[in-house]
C-alpha cells in the first residue's frame, strides 16, 4: 500500500485514510500467510510523520514500512525515535529502506549501519534495501536503457552493502507492466546479480517475477546431488573432487546451500 509516489499530492490525505481504514478493519484472510507493507512519504517531504502517527496507531499494526527515498544515516535516526515513540508496547515493525538518490548511495554503508545498531533498541527490524530505480536514473539524468548499463554499478553496490549487513535486495520495477517477457529477462539479470526479489506493480508482474526467483527443478537436483557428493568427499578427506565436469570446494557447496536455503524459504 503506497502513500508515495503512487498517489497524487492533492490525495495523500485520501490513501493514508484508506489505508488507516484498511489496517483497523485487519487482514481479510488470517489463514493466508502474507505481509503488509506500507511505504510512507519521504522524510524530506514533510509528511512522514503524519503517515507514521496515523499507521502505526491502526488497529492493527502493518508488518513492514517502506521507508523511500533515505539519504543519509539522520534519517534512520528519525525514524528509530518516532516509531519509539509511536508505536505502544513490545509491538514493532520490519523496515525496508529505498536507496534511490545519488547522496543515498553515497551514505549507503553509514545507513545501514545505523540501521542496524539502533534496531537493537527500537521498535523496528531493517530487513531489505530496495533499488529505487526510476527515482535514481532522475537523480544521476541518466537515459534508461533496456540492458540496464547505465545503473549497473548503483544495483551492484546495492547488493554488495545489502549482503554485509544481511539484509535482503529488492530490485527496480519493470513498468512496462504488460510487456511480460522484458519483465523475465530484468528479474533474470537481476537474480544473476545477486538480488533477493524484485518490487512489482501489477498482479500480472506477480508469477513472472516469483517463478524468475525461485530455483528451476535442474537448479535443485543440480544442489542436492552436490551437497550430497560433497558430505561424502568430506568423509574420505577430500575437500575438492569433480561433481559433473566440475571442480567442486567449499563456495561451490555454498552456492548449492543457497539454492536449496530459498526452496525451503518458499515452502514455509
Ligand atoms: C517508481 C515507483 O514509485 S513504483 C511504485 C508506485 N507506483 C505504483 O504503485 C503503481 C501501481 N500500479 C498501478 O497503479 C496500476 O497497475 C497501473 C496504473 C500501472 C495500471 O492500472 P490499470 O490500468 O487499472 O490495470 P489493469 O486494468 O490491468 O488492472 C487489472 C486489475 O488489477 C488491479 N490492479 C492493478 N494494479 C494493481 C496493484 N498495484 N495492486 C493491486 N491491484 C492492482 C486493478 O485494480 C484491476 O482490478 P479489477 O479487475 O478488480 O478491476
Ligand atoms: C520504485 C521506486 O520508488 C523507484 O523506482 O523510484
Ligand atoms: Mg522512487
Amino acid at each position: 500500500m503506497d502513500c508515495e509516489d503512487g498517489v497524487a499530492i492533492n490525495k495523500k490525505d485520501v490513501a493514508r485514510e484508506t489505508i488507516r481504514g484498511i489496517l483497523d478493519k485487519g487482514k481479510p484472510n488470517k489463514s493466508r500467510k502474507y505481509d503488509w507493507g506500507v511505504r510512507a512519504n519521504s522524510i524530506d517531504s514533510g509528511l512522514c510523520e503524519e503517515d507514521l502517527k496515523s499507521l502505526l496507531t491502526a488497529k492493527n499494526l502493518p508488518d513492514t514500512v517502506l521507508l523511500p527515498k533515505v539519504q543519509n544515516c539522520d534519517e534512520i535516526k528519525w525514524f528509530s525515535d518516532k516509531v519509539s515513540s509511536i508505536i505502544s508496547g513490545n509491538n514493532s515493525v520490519n523496515l525496508i529502506i529505498y536507496i534511490e538518490t545519488a547522496m543515498s548511495f553515497i551514505n549507503l554503508p553509514s545507513i545501514c549501519k545505523t540501521a542496524v545498531d539502533l534496531s537493537k533498541n527500537s521498535k523496528f527490524r531493517p530487513c531489505a534495501l530496495v533499488y529505487g530505480g526510476d527515482d535514481f536514473v532522475a537523480s544521476i539524468g541518466a537515459i534508461k536503457t533496456e540492458e540496464n548499463t547505465e545503473t549497473l554499478y548503483a544495483r551492484q553496490k546495492l547488493v554488495l552493502v545489502a549482503k554485509a549487513y544481511n539484509l535482503q535486495a529488492i530490485d527496480m520495477v519493470y513498468i512496462k507492466y504488460k510487456d511480460l517477457e522484458g519483465l523475465k529477462k530484468q528479474s533474470e539479470q537481476g537474480l544473476h546479480m545477486g538480488f533477493t526479489g524484485k518490487q512489482v506493480i501489477h498482479p500480472g508482474q506477480v508469477p513472472v517475477v516469483q517463478n524468475a526467483f525461485l530455483p528451476t527443478s535442474s537448479q535443485v537436483e543440480w544442489a542436492q546431488g552436490l551437497l550430497k557428493s560433497f558430505k561424502e568427499h568430506q568423509k574420505t578427506g577430500k575437500g575438492a573432487f569433480t561433481y559433473r565436469g566440475s571442480m567442486i570446494d567449499m563456495p561451490t557447496m555454498k552456492q548449492a546451500q543457497n539454492i536449496i536455503e530459498i526452496v525451503n524459504l518458499a515452502q514455509k
